[in-house]
């Protein structure tokens, strides 16, 4: 006989692999509906990203997450339970990198992070490790107003890992890191992956946003307009195909008249074709005016951004000017 209060095993397995579930959740400010409705589940393990214009309600949905700004509605349950109110039992189990994340200037490196470990109630090996693990091993003893942008970037992300959470927000930790040390600090973003945390990750950065989450919610005024994995995203978004002939080789006129071409102009030193069936429009090509130096640029996330923003923003709210701070 069984037992009909027994919760089904596939339930438990779905509960034991969600770390974060929204569910319907609705803030205002004033007038202004930030976040209107928005339904959405985030895996343990799984790299989260959370992507949309400015204002687009990306970082009061997070504070929602993070417990630190209550729903008017919906629920929200993180690591099995509500953060809020302020729920001390989550807070040594989540991390939180803010884009203004403070630190201990006149210390350095390894003081500060000793310092936050000790906050956190945990050993100073901790500190070593999440130094460690953050690169930061060999400048731990430079005092941290000396540490370069990108180096304090880590040391905040240092300071969300040191007490081991299962959890970690990052809010556009590569912003302001110039393209070598964005590549450094994806590396460490990989890193946590592979520890099995679970990071959920705000960024303006399309190509970061491709090149390390295994999901991504597209927030526009509020609401997900997508989500998906990125290359889902791409594929089914039907964005065309660019392919540059260099110019001189075929005339607009000639291009148009290739079957499957929807745009052809001249830009930069290049014909720019844009096609929807570009092994067709190639082939095509290379017969008219062969294929030496003529590249393909397929789409990418940012192009599947700008069509979804672009087309949704300024459409579901009702004014901007009612944006007083409300809690
Ligand atoms: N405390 C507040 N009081 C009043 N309005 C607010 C408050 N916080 C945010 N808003 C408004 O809510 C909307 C969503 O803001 P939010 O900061 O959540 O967006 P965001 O997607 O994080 O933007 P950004 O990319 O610029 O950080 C915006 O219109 C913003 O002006």
């Amino acid at each position: 006989m069984t037992d009909a209060r027994a919760v089904p095993a596939e339930r438990h397995e779905a509960a034991a692999q969600t770390t974060i579930l929204i569910e319907e959740i609705r803030k205002r400010y004033g007038g202004r509906e930030a976040v209107a409705g928005v339904s959405l589940q985030v895996r343990r393990g799984e790299f989260f990203g959370l992507l949309g214009p400015n204002g687009a309600g990306k970082t009061t949905l997070v504070e929602i997450m993070e417990g630190l700004r209550e729903a008017d509605s919906g629920k929200v349950t993180v690591l099995g339970q509500s953060p809020w109110p302020r729920n001390v039992e989550l807070l040594p189990r989540m991390g939180v990198q803010t884009q203004s994340s403070a630190f201990f200037v006149r210390q350095t490196a390894r003081e500060h992070l000793n310092t936050v470990a000790a906050l956190f109630g945990v050993g100073r090996e901790a500190a070593d490790s999440a130094l460690e693990d953050v690169g930061l091993t060999g400048r731990r003893d430079v005092m941290v107003e000396n540490l370069s942008g990108g180096q304090r970037q880590r040391l905040a992300i240092a300071s969300a890992l040191v007490h081991g959470p299962e959890l970690i927000f990052l809010d556009e930790p590569t912003a302001a890191l110039d393209p070598q040390a964005r590549r450094d600090l994806w590396e460490v973003l990989r890193g946590l992956k592979r520890q099995g945390r679970t990071i959920v990750y705000t960024t303006h950065h399309l190509d970061e946003a491709e090149a390390l989450c295994d999901r991504v919610a597209i927030l526009v005024d509020g609401r997900i307009a997508a989500l998906d994995t990125p290359h889902n995203l791409v594929s089914s978004a039907g964005v065309p195909t660019r392919l540059m002939i260099p110019a001189g080789r075929l005339s607009p006129e000639e291009a148009l008249g290739i079957e499957g071409v929807d745009s052809a102009e001249l830009q930069g030193g290049s014909l720019v074709l844009e096609t929807r069936v570009s092994g067709q429009v190639l082939t095509a090509v290379d017969k008219l005016a062969g294929l030496s130096d003529v590249q393909t640029r397929t789409a990418t996330l940012e192009d599947v951004y700008l069509e979804l923003t672009g087309s949704l923003a300024g459409t579901g709210q009702d004014g901007d000017n009612d944006t007083e701070q409300q809690a």
